[in-house]
């Protein structure tokens, strides 16, 4: 069942100065540890080197709420797909999305504080420059601001006493703290979202908690379901296929597997009141304990690995169909589906096929309103993970717009923002949703007041249901397991597809993802899209050679050319390796090469790299 958050007052000491100096004392910088960096999604380490930036980022998520007049920020106790020793923590700002980027400059500079005074001279700098009631370096003088701080955690066993930790700082902030236990990432971040009121419509309800968030969601899939059971032409989801009636879930051993439990709780209540618009049966494996964290099992496994997980659960064993699957990561940020054919197949469906299938459903709909296709700027947000036929798709088929991003949550949802009117963003990995800006609700009104008194069977009367529950169903603050698995279950359901016939849309150019450890990645660095290395300038040279040397050992037609690229890892100690090719075999040598020049040009650590071969099932 949902839980209430508990809510923890600030405490009201006149000064707090003394208390935050001990707090911080307490939990001195790790001698191993030269510098706190904020990577791709904020500070992750392994967890014993966190304690001293959790209660630095304790005080400053109060700092930054009150820099905002007092609006409410998040603050997620996570280290999502990485392993289990590791954790971190993402920052939601006020909007719900993640914190501002001069902010994260703030942020590194407390981390890294040498000491208590420093580290106190700083947060009264910051109070100063960015309150209005700022302190002016005396905080025992003007009254704070109010400061309000949501905490959530996973399933890590060292989040609860980081989480503690990030509670006590806040409060000797003299912040509230509403601590909303074990959630996922998104949900903290829709929290955040609707405590500040950032949603739009306006018509979508305040609901920041866990049983506001799941009843939001599955009511909207719910009404964007039953409109496939509305005729008309080309509307065909009135009956789920059977290989899509129950969909199983690998919940990565982590937070999601408890989370999504709570919609089947609420689809078996509807269905008990006798609605019949086609929901699954929602079967979840690889609950907490039954395995270790994202180990062969959740989004990052299955979508790196290309391999289907391992199912830890005990009684699923030999039972799960394997027809209809999907892995969330470890925070349920990331979702990839993918299926077995009757040959015993495996086929991945990442998100860039979310993110084909998402859009072009969305514009198909539009045009059923507005055939021109004017109205509203559609596009999708990829990085240079995309593989190169979803871009080709994309452009060439969807015929949308295609933006290419840096690597990172922040820097997709921002394009998706500020490019387009409804703006899709996927990572390859499966993180990501759909952004609807103004002139979407814009257009909404319009159709709405043209078609009312038109038959609800009219096909531009159906799209205006189905666009208009998006925006609820779709986590508008940051991407989101589950809202993308109703989403995209929904999408096949009304087209009538299961997943073969989704995979089938276009075929990924074969490519392998690999990672090489060096003493030191910050000497890798890329170009603004990350798809050419610019130091150490020897690297780029050979990877150059190394490309062209496929290339002209493959003919590629028409089709997306060999390519490879590198880059450090902003959540893990290793340099990324990435290759695709016409041919599996391409792409391992392709990615091999590239991991030998890493590790010989570089610093590699440890043994050299093995030649990768690719062994599919
Ligand atoms: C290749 C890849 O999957 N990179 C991931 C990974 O970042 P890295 O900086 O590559 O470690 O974690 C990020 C946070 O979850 C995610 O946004 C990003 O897409
Ligand atoms: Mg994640």
């Amino acid at each position: 069942m949902p839980v209430s958050p508990k809510i923890y007052h600030g405490n009201s000491t006149p000064s707090p100065d003394a208390e935050l100096a001990a707090l911080i004392d307490a939990h001195p910088k790790p001698s191993s540890l030269s510098e706190y960096s904020y990577g791709t999604a904020g500070f992750r380490y392994e967890a014993s080197l966190l304690p001293c930036v959790f209660v630095r980022m304790g005080i400053f998520a109060a700092l930054r709420s009150a820099s905002l007049g007092g609006e409410e920020v998040g603050a997620m106790i996570t280290a999502s797909h990485n392993a289990e020793p590791d954790n971190g923590m993402k920052l939601a700002d006020s909007h719900g999305g993640m914190l501002d980027a001069a902010w994260e400059e703030h942020a590194v500079s407390l981390a890294n504080a040498p000491d208590s005074q420093h580290a106190l001279a700083l947060i009264h700098t910051l109070l100063s420059q960015h309150t209005s009631t700022g302190d002016g370096g005396n905080s025992s003088k003007k009254k704070l601001p109010k400061m309000v701080v949501h905490i959530g955690r996973d399933t890590r066993s060292h989040s609860l006493p980081l989480a503690a930790l990030v509670i006590r700082a806040s409060r000797a902030m003299g912040a509230t703290v509403i601590d909303h236990g074990e959630v996922t990432t998104p949900q903290l971040h829709h929290f955040v979202m609707h405590a500040n009121g950032h949603m739009l419509p306006s018509i979508i309800p305040q609901r920041c908690n866990e049983s506001g968030y799941c009843e939001i969601m599955a009511m909207s899939y719910a009404a964007l379901l039953r409109t496939g059971s509305v005729g008309g032409k080309g509307n065909v989801g009135k009956q789920r296929l059977h290989s899509t009636s129950t969909l199983v879930i690998d919940g990565a051993c982590g937070i999601g597997a408890l989370k999504i439990n709570q919609f089947q709780h609420i689809f078996e209540k509807l269905r008990a009141e006798g609605c019949t618009v086609g929901l699954p049966t929602l079967h979840t494996v690889n609950f907490p304990g039954d395995g270790p964290l994202n180990d062969k099992c959740g989004a990052e496994y299955v979508q790196k690995q290309q391999l289907p997980p391992r199912l830890y659960t005990p009684s699923s064993k030999g039972a799960v169909s394997k027809r209809y699957m999907t892995s969330f990561d470890g925070d349920a940020d990331r979702i990839v589906f993918h299926f077995e054919d009757e040959a015993g197949k495996f086929h991945l469906l990442d998100g860039d096929k979310i993110a084909v299938l998402v859009s072009s459903f969305i514009q198909d709909e539009l045009r059923c309103i507005d055939p021109e296709g004017k109205a509203v700027k559609c596009g999708v947000v990829q990085t240079a993970y995309a593989n190169g036929s979803s871009t080709l798709y994309l452009k060439n088929v969807v015929k949308t717009n295609v933006v290419i991003a840096k690597t990172g949550v922040k820097f997709v949802h921002a394009a998706a923002h500020h490019h387009f009117d409804v703006g899709v963003y996927f990572e390859a990995n499966g993180h990501g949703t759909v952004l609807f800006g103004p002139k979407f609700y814009d257009f909404i009104s319009a159709a709405d007041a043209k078609l009312r008194g038109t038959s609800r069977h009219n096909r531009a009367n159906i799209a205006l249901r189905r666009l208009r529950v998006l925006p609820a169903l779709v986590n508008q603050s940051v991407g989101d397991a589950m809202s993308d698995m109703m989403l995209v279950d929904a999408i096949l359901f009304l087209r009538g597809w299961d997943l073969s016939t989704w995979s089938k849309l276009y075929s990924d150019m074969p490519s392998k993802q690999a990672k090489v450890k060096v003493a030191d990645r910050s000497i890798i660095t890329t170009n603004e899209n990350e798809t050419a290395a610019v130091a150490p300038a020897a690297l780029q040279i050979a990877l150059q050679a190394a490309m062209d040397d496929m290339i002209s050992q493959e003919s590629s037609g028409n089709g997306p050319k060999p390519r490879c690229f590198v880059r450090p890892s902003g959540t893990e100690d290793a340099v990324r390796v990435y290759a695709e090719a016409n041919t599996q075999k391409g792409a391992d040598t392709l990615a091999y090469e590239a991991m030998m020049l890493i590790y010989k040009l570089c610093g590699g650590v440890g043994a050299p790299p093995q030649p990768l071969i690719t062994n599919r099932l």
